[in-house]
Order: C-alpha cells, then sequence, then structure tokens
C-alpha cells in the first residue's frame, strides 16, 4: 500500500522532517536533487555533450533544480540556467544560487529551449498556489511547443534525433499537487522524479498524462505521526494479503453464495460476464436471476452456475406471472446480491431492485441499470424503512461476513454518467473532482462509493482508495459488469464491502493489463479480463 498525499500534507511532511526532527532542509535538497540527476544520467547514457537547461522558479522546487544543475555541471555535462522572476526566492533558493555563481554556472536570459537535449522543469512543484500566468505561462508553453514538434516528429520517423527529454522536478509546474488539475497549462513531462511520497497531482488525470514515467525516490522524510493516511494506492504485492483466505477444510458454503441478478431480453451478456467474474475470483456459490431468454447463455458461458429465471410482458415490460416468490428465495438464499449488470429499466427490473433494496442485513451491490433505476425512481439503497426478516429467511453464509454487520452493507459502481444522474452533478464537476464526489456520496447514503473510470475512485466515506491499475483497451462493452462480478465475489468470500471494492478494483485492472499484454488494446474484450484473474492471482500468490 502506498500513501497519497495532497500539497498541504506532503508540506507537513516536509515540515515535520526539517523543523521537528531537526534534518536539514538542504540534506534533503540535496538527495532529492542526486535523485534527479541519477534519472537524467540513465536516459542520456553518460553522453556528456548532451545540452542540459535547468528552469526554475525561486522557490524551492527552483532550489532543486539549481541543485541539479550543479551536479550535472560537476560531472561534466554543457549546463545552462534560466531563473524567472515571478515571485520572491526561499532562503534555500539563495543558497543553493550562491553556488551556482561560485562555479561560474552560466544563468540565462532568453533561451532557444530548442537547442537543448535535456530540459529540467523546476519552475513550481508542491507550493504552487494559483494560475500560470505572465513569464510562467509563456515559459511552459514554449517548452511544451518545443518537446512536442520534436515528439511527434519521433512518432512518424524512428530514426529522427527526437531525444529531446523534459524531467520534471517533483511534479510537472502547472499541475495542483492536491487535485491534478492543471492550472491554466503544465509542463509535458517525459519523466517526473518526486519525492517521498505520490500526490494527487500525479495520478489523477489529467495530470497523470503530464507526468510521463513516475520515479519515487525516498529522499529520507519521515512520516509525522498523525499524517493523513487516509488516501491510498495499491501495489501487486498488497494482493496476497488483502485476499480472503482459502481454508484448507472449507467447502463451497465457507466461501460464499453470490447471488447476481442480471440480464434483461436484449443485454444477456452482462448477466454471464459478471457470473463468470464472480466464480472466477473464488465464491463458492454462484446464482444468477435472469430473464428467460438469456438462460441458455448463461449455462453455456457459465457452466457452474445455477440459473434462475424470470419472464417479462414484451410490451410492458412487467413480469408474466408474480415472480415474488421466487425473487425472495433467491435472495434469502445469498449472502451477497450483485443487481443491475444489463437489467434494462423496465417494469420488471424496477421491482427487482425494490426487492433487493428492502432486504435488511445482507451486502448488495449496485450496478448499471439498477443505478438508473435508484436515481429515476429515488429508491433508498438500503431499506431500513422495511420489516423483511432476514433470519427467517434462512440466509446460511459465510460467518466472518456475519459477524461484521457494523460494515456498510452497500456498495455502488457507478461510471461518471451514472454518477451524474445519481447525484445531479455535471459530469465536468465529477470529474473535476472525483475524490470529493465519492467521498460525499458514500457519507451521505452510507455505502461504499466506486466511482469507475480510467482512475477510479473507492471510498467508505473517510478512506480514499486510488485505483492505478488497468488501461484503455479495458474502455470496452462489458469490462464494467466483470467488475461487478468481482467485488461481488471477494465480499461473497467474506472481505468487507470497502475491502472488497478497493482489491476489486485493483486486481480487475491488473486482469486488464494481463488481457492487454496477451490479446492487445485494441483487441481484448471483457470476457479477456475474466480469463486473466487467474493469472493475476496466481502470480500474486507465488503459486
Ligand atoms: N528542503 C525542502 O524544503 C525540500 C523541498 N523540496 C522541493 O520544494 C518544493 C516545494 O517548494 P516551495 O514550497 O518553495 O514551493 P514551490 O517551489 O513549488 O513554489 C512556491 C513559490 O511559488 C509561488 N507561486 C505559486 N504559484 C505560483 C504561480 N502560479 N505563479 C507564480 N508564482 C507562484 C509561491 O508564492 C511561492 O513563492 C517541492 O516541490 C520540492 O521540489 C525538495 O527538495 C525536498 C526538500
Ligand atoms: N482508460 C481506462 N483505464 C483504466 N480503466 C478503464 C479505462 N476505461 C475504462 N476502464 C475501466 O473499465 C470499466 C468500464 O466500466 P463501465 O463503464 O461500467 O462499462 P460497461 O458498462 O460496458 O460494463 C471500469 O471499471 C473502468 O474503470
Ligand atoms: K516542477
Amino acid at each position: 500500500m502506498r500513501y497519497v498525499l495532497d500539497a498541504a500534507s506532503m508540506k507537513n511532511v516536509d515540515s515535520y522532517s526539517i523543523n521537528t526532527l531537526g534534518i536539514p532542509s538542504v540534506v534533503l535538497m540535496e538527495r532529492a536533487a542526486l535523485s534527479v540527476t541519477e534519472a537524467i544520467e540513465s536516459k542520456v547514457k553518460g553522453n556528456i555533450h548532451t545540452d542540459i537547461i535547468c528552469v526554475c522558479g525561486r522557490g524551492n522546487n527552483g532550489a532543486d533544480g539549481l541543485a541539479v544543475a550543479r551536479q550535472l555541471y560537476l560531472k561534466g555535462y554543457n549546463v545552462d540556467v534560466y531563473i524567472i522572476n515571478s515571485h520572491a526566492s526561499t532562503k534555500e533558493f539563495d543558497i543553493q544560487l550562491n553556488i551556482i555563481k561560485n562555479l561560474g554556472i552560466e544563468c540565462i536570459n532568453s533561451p532557444d529551449f530548442s537547442k537543448y537535449g535535456v530540459i529540467v522543469d523546476a519552475l513550481f512543484g508542491n507550493g504552487l498556489s494559483r494560475e500560470l500566468a505572465g513569464e510562467a505561462r509563456i515559459v511552459v508553453d514554449t517548452i511544451n511547443k518545443c518537446s512536442t514538434s520534436v515528439r511527434s516528429q519521433y512518432t512518424q520517423n524512428s530514426d529522427n534525433n527526437g531525444n529531446r527529454l523534459v524531467v520534471a522536478v517533483d511534479i510537472p509546474s502547472g499541475i495542483s499537487a492536491s487535485t491534478g488539475v492543471v492550472m491554466g497549462s503544465a509542463v509535458n513531462a517525459d519523466i517526473t522524479v518526486t519525492f517521498g511520497f505520490e500526490k494527487i497531482g500525479h495520478i489523477l488525470y489529467p495530470a497523470a498524462s503530464y507526468c510521463g514515467k513516475i520515479i519515487r525516490k525516498d529522499i529520507g522524510f519521515a512520516q509525522y505521526p498523525d499524517m493523513t493516511r487516509d488516501i491510498f494506492t495499491y501495489d501487486y504485492s498488497d494482493i496476497s494479503d488483502m485476499l480472503p483466505l482459502r481454508k484448507p477444510d472449507g467447502n463451497k458454503g465457507t466461501f460464499g453464495k453470490a447471488l447476481v441478478i442480471a440480464g434483461s431480453r436484449l443485454y444477456g451478456g452482462a448477466a454471464v460476464l459478471s457470473s463468470r467474474a464472480a466464480a472466477r475470483i473464488g465464491a463458492g456459490l454462484v446464482r444468477t436471476l435472469t430473464h428467460i431468454s438469456n438462460r441458455t447463455a448463461v449455462i453455456t458461458g457459465n457452466m457452474e452456475c445455477i440459473v434462475d429465471t424470470y419472464d417479462t410482458d414484451e410490451e410492458c415490460g412487467d413480469f408474466v406471472k408474480n415472480t415474488e416468490t421466487l425473487v425472495d428465495k433467491c435472495i434469502c438464499w445469498a449472502d451477497v446480491v450483485c443487481i443491475g449488470p444489463g437489467l434494462s429499466m423496465e417494469e420488471s427490473a424496477v421491482k427487482l431492485v425494490r426487492s433487493v433494496s428492502a432486504k435488511k442485513n445482507i451486502k448488495k451491490l449496485y450496478d448499471a441499470d439498477a443505478l438508473n433505476i435508484i436515481a429515476q425512481y429515488k429508491i433508498e439503497l438500503d431499506g431500513s424503512n422495511d420489516d423483511v426478516d432476514y433470519e427467517a429467511g434462512g440466509n446460511s453464509g459465510n460467518a466472518s461476513y456475519k459477524d461484521d454487520m457494523s460494515d456498510k452493507n452497500v456498495v455502488v459502481t457507478p461510471h461518471i454518467g451514472e454518477m451524474s444522474r445519481l447525484t445531479g452533478l455535471d459530469i465536468a464537476v465529477i470529474k473535476n473532482n472525483p475524490i470529493d464526489t465519492a467521498r460525499t456520496y458514500s457519507r451521505e447514503h452510507n455505502c461504499v462509493c466506486v466511482l469507475k473510470d480510467a482512475r477510479t475512485i473507492v471510498s467508505d466515506g473517510e478512506r480514499v482508495y486510488i485505483n492505478m491499475s488497468g488501461n484503455d483497451g479495458m474502455a470496452t462493452g462489458g469490462s464494467g459488469d466483470v467488475l461487478s462480478g468481482i467485488i461481488t465475489g471477494l465480499m461473497a468470500q467474506g472481505l468487507t464491502t470497502f475491502e472488497a471494492s478497493a482489491l476489486g478494483v485493483y486486481i480487475h485492472g491488473c486482469a486488464g493489463d494481463e488481457a492487454a499484454l496477451s490479446n492487445g488494446k485494441y483487441s481484448m474484450v471483457a470476457g479477456d479480463i475474466i480469463d486473466n484473474i487467474k493469472n493475476v492471482l496466481i502470480k500474486a500468490r507465488g503459486e
């Protein structure tokens, strides 16, 4: 697990290390600069004839830039320094500038950026507090213009000497470390070397596409005792610790019963994908309640699955006969219910959502059309005002989840469009504030919110998981159905709603990455993500 910080928390880490512990600021700075120098050297491969320019602001990010200039100069590289005058200088900046002057490194006035092989961006780092304007903005736009033109030539002709490298110190200048929003304009870097912790501004889009490759270096910061630890992301190594334990003497009941209510007359595939994913992640038993037209498809695509069906009137979309008993029987059988993939918004689907909502004390996941129905009919996620008796239903599931009913019961998995319908917020507002949107929704609705996008956010109202696995090959119909099955299968095995959601999202992305390796991002389809779940689990557990 890696903690992800915002600008204020990072500033506190800085200040705790320097002011409370007494680690000299210039020591941290020297280590920061060394890690940038090392990254540059590994790219230019010892070619000391490379012309390098360090573009510096007057804060400590600029001071880092000056230290990098000095280190490279002392190694024999041709280094120029360009300093912008947009704000007052820090004490560290003055110290570094003094050394630069003593060494005779040239500070130039109007650089021609196109003549440099390496541009070091040290204008602003964690301290960026407003939109770029004036000289700073002109400089950033000029750097981007000349480096982008090299990059596009490079893509057209690989023999081109398009080796201009833009290296951002800590974070590309112009990116807000707290939100990932571009403040007017931002440097488009090939590499970003950051110190201690990743910031939100390295991870969320659009910022992530400005960072290039992110290299995180430990430079000796200490975590302060009450450092915010509620925003985090996972690594591959986290999977095996987080996976629910498999008891060697367990039986299929031990690993949970998952009910997937999915697939209408037109969208049968969603039911197959969701239920197959739940089985592939390890649920003991999976049952699918679907429209009768999908029976063969579900059994063929997922032959281990128990299948129950209902029929609907083609005209009005309602059940052709009373299915209350069947629906009730299925829900009472389950430890976890997933409802929504391909469900449609017909009358029968609305009734199914109401039935799930009315069940108390059962873990539920709402996806896709179930969310659209909830938004349209203002249905409560958890029918706390319904008096259906859970115990009388004979639910016979996994003991560990039953003991932990203090956990939130409900997971919602909206993509941005569904979130907009649920909240009434504009898509642009959600895109610019995904963390706040997910956190607020989960607080207000007492649920775990999985806000799906290229960087999916999972929040239980306090904790925030930011997902970094996955790729654009997953932007293909049915990927979300697979995710809902994975999270459901993990809940069935006893993980809490939040654990199942965060781990499920991570594994889903890793399986998508494996699928992209074997099928390519253009050709991969949602079923390939399911096929790769096993590879992720085997690899993660070293089996
Ligand atoms: N010893 C330390 O304190 C260390 C600091 N580090 C570096 O220090 C950086 C943070 O330094 P600072 O806090 O000085 O912040 P920055 O160097 O990011 O810049 C802050 C300065 O820029 C001004 N500013 C903000 N937005 C502006 C805008 N749009 N236009 C014009 N001026 C603007 C601010 O008023 C302030 O004077 C980190 O990103 C990192 O690179 C690292 O070297 C690690 C050690
Ligand atoms: N560019 C991307 N990078 C990473 N993951 C992505 C990307 N695009 C889509 N995904 C993932 O794919 C899934 C798509 O879900 P969704 O939009 O509900 O699709 P569907 O309704 O077709 O099943 C989500 O989990 C989302 O996070
Ligand atoms: K920078």
